[in-house]
Order: structure tokens, then C-alpha cells, then sequence
């Protein structure tokens, strides 16, 4: 099993610990584009209720979301937030996958101070089990699932070359001549977090003055949160692509929160024709998805969904150095 630091949300007395005096918390997802991530939001929220969350979804935003789906999550509940767009250092951009460079607006979700503390979801997120207590986790830390460094689009960094992967560190282990191994780094579909103006500042600042890199606010977050980075258990976000490169560390039956974020993997495009995809226990997750998303026979048939349109809100961004396959391989 990965080296997991189980979350302590329950005190000595082995009761689940309130949290003293008032806290506003909710959970806090990010959209962009006139696609259809529109669709996981929905699925998120109609998830959040089915496990009986106590907390709203606050949907982060980009200007060229349309007001079609913004009414159609505000008919969901979502609380709706129009942010801008953030814009790493202009005259580095090319070292972040142009594929992943919207993913940097994720960072205004700090500046939502009137929350105390939020967990942030993807909208290829879904949640299966009610994770409210993760709200009661200690503050001050910043809580995530470590990712796995297997797929290709892993394929630029030392881990990938040498088949290293934090998931299992002793299969391939470190070379003690390539220096200490690497941070423990977490997957940013899915943490919990507190917002406040201080660390929006810091973020803000601290992301002019680094240059981007692949996997853009992913790697940054990381390296900002690094040392109050706390591990969870991979049960609150299990990334698909560990279903094919660490079954031993999945049990699939105690998963709360599933990830759908490998190659085509998005339940509301899914095809069943995925390479390494066409398993029985995609095939269960996906058909699990659908059952949330679709119980209220909302206006969205997943069947009708086109293939997700990603946000050209920074199509005016130069393509990375290196020849990318926008959208990640599971092979
Ligand atoms: O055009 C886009 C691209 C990304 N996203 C949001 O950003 C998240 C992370 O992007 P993506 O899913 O591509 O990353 P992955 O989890 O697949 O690596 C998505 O889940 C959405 O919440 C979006 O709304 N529109
Ligand atoms: O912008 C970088 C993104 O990095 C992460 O996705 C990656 C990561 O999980 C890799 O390990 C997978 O190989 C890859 O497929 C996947 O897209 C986050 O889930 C996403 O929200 C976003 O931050």
C-alpha cells in the first residue's frame, strides 16, 4: 500500500471532532469554456446532495462561461462566482502544457475569504460518500491525495524516466546519486484548503516571479504548499489512471471520490473505447457517475454530449517546446 497518512478528523475520544466556535465552509469547484465541464459541475452538485453534504458548491468561473449554464447551476444550488482569468508570467508561458495553463485561474479561489476553509473539486470530480469531516481536519495544513507519476504525460520529468513513482517507492527505488528523492507531490483535482487574502497575495506574488512549468498551478501549488502539505488517503481522489498502474493500492469499494481525469475518461463523453480504459471497474465508475448525474432526468443526456470543449480564454498562449498531446494519454 502507498505510504498514507490517515487523516485524524476524530478526537482521542474517538468521536468526530466539532469544530469550536462558527466556520463558514463550502465546497468549491472551477469552470471555464462554453464545453461541457458544465456537465461535471452539474454532476458534482447533484452528487454533493445525494451523499447529503451540509454545504454548498461555489463554482469559481471564468468571463466566458454563458449565462445558459450559469443558470443552469444556479438551478443546481451553486452559488456562482465570476473570477478573471490568471496569466502566469507572459514571457515564460511556453514551459507550462498549453493544455494546462486555464488551470492557473484555480488560484483565485484563495481570495474567497468570506469561507474559512473549502475543498476544492474539479469538475471531473464525483463524490460517492459524504467527506464533510475532511472540513474538521486540523487548520493550518493543506490536505491532498499524492499522485502517481506513470502516464505519459508524466513523460518530461526524472521520475518517469527512471520508473520511479511515489505510489510505490521501493518497486524503483530513488538513486541516491540523483540527490534527495523528489517532495511528496499531491494531484490539485481535489484539496482542502483556507482561503484568505494574505495567502492570495503571497500565491499572486510568488507565481509572477516562477517560472511555469508542465503541469502549471499543479507544480506551483505544490511547491508553495510544500511544507504544509499533508497527505490523505487516496479514497478522496482516486485518479483514474491508478486503477491501471497501483490496483494493489486501490479498494475500489471504500472509494469516496473518484477523479475521471485520464484520456477521454469524462463520464459525459465516455465511449468505452479507450485503450486501457475498456475495464469492468471504469465501466462500474462511469455507469456510478451517471447514476447520480442523470436521477433527477435533468436536460442533459449524457449520451448527446459532444467531446469537451476546453476554454480558449488563453488561445492566444504560445504551444509548449515540446511536442504535447493535449489531451493525456492513458496509455
Ligand atoms: O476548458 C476547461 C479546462 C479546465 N476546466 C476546469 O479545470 C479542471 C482541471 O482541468 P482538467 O480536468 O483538464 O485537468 P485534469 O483533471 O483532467 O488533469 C477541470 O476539471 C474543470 O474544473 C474547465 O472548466 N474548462
Ligand atoms: O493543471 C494541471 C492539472 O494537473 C492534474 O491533472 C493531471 C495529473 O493528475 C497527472 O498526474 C495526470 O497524469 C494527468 O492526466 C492529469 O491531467 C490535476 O488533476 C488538474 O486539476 C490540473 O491541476
Amino acid at each position: 500500500m502507498a505510504p498514507e497518512v490517515p487523516v485524524n478528523v476524530f478526537s482521542s475520544s474517538g468521536k468526530l471532532s466539532t469544530n469550536v466556535g462558527y466556520s463558514k465552509r463550502a465546497y468549491v469547484t472551477f469552470l471555464a469554456g462554453n464545453g461541457d465541464y458544465v456537465k461535471g459541475v452539474v454532476g458534482l452538485a447533484k452528487g454533493l446532495r445525494k451523499v447529503t453534504s451540509l454545504y454548498p458548491l461555489v463554482v469559481a468561473m471564468l468571463p466566458d462561461v454563458p449565462e445558459e449554464h450559469r443558470e443552469i447551476l444556479r438551478s443546481q444550488g451553486c452559488i456562482v462566482r465570476e473570477i478573471e482569468p490568471i496569466y502566469p508570467p507572459e514571457n515564460q508561458i511556453q514551459f507550462a502544457m498549453a493544455y494546462y495553463v486555464i488551470n492557473y485561474s484555480k488560484l483565485r479561489i484563495w481570495n474567497f475569504e468570506e469561507y474559512s476553509k473549502m475543498i476544492y473539486l474539479d469538475a471531473d470530480i464525483q463524490v460517492y460518500d459524504n467527506i464533510d469531516h475532511l472540513f474538521d481536519t486540523p487548520d493550518g495544513y493543506f490536505y491532498a491525495v499524492m499522485d502517481c507519476f506513470c502516464e505519459k504525460t508524466w513523460s518530461h520529468s526524472p521520475q518517469y524516466s527512471i520508473g520511479y513513482c511515489q505510489q510505490c517507492p521501493d518497486k524503483v527505488k530513488w538513486p541516491a546519486e540523483m540527490g534527495p528523492p523528489p517532495p511528496l507531490y499531491f494531484n490539485a483535482g481535489m484539496f482542502v484548503f483556507e482561503p484568505s487574502r494574505l495567502t492570495y497575495e503571497n500565491l499572486l506574488h510568488t507565481l509572477q516571479i516562477t517560472p511555469p512549468t508542465p503541469f502549471a498551478e499543479q507544480d506551483f501549488l505544490n511547491m508553495f504548499f510544500q511544507q504544509m502539505y499533508k497527505p490523505i488517503p487516496l479514497v478522496y481522489n482516486l485518479v483514474l489512471a491508478m486503477l491501471w498502474r497501483h490496483p494493489e493500492n486501490v479498494e475500489l469499494e471504500k472509494v469516496k471520490v473518484v477523479h475521471y481525469c485520464a484520456a477521454g475518461s469524462k463520464p459525459w463523453r465516455y465511449t468505452g473505447k479507450e485503450a486501457n480504459m475498456d475495464r469492468e471497474d471504469i465501466k462500474m465508475l462511469v455507469k456510478k457517475w451517471r447514476e447520480v448525474y442523470e436521477d433527477e432526468c435533468l436536460d442533459f443526456k449524457a449520451e448527446e454530449a459532444v467531446p469537451t470543449e476546453r476554454s480558449s480564454i488563453m488561445a492566444s498562449m504560445p504551444e509548449p517546446p515540446i511536442s504535447y498531446n493535449p489531451a493525456p494519454s492513458a496509455a
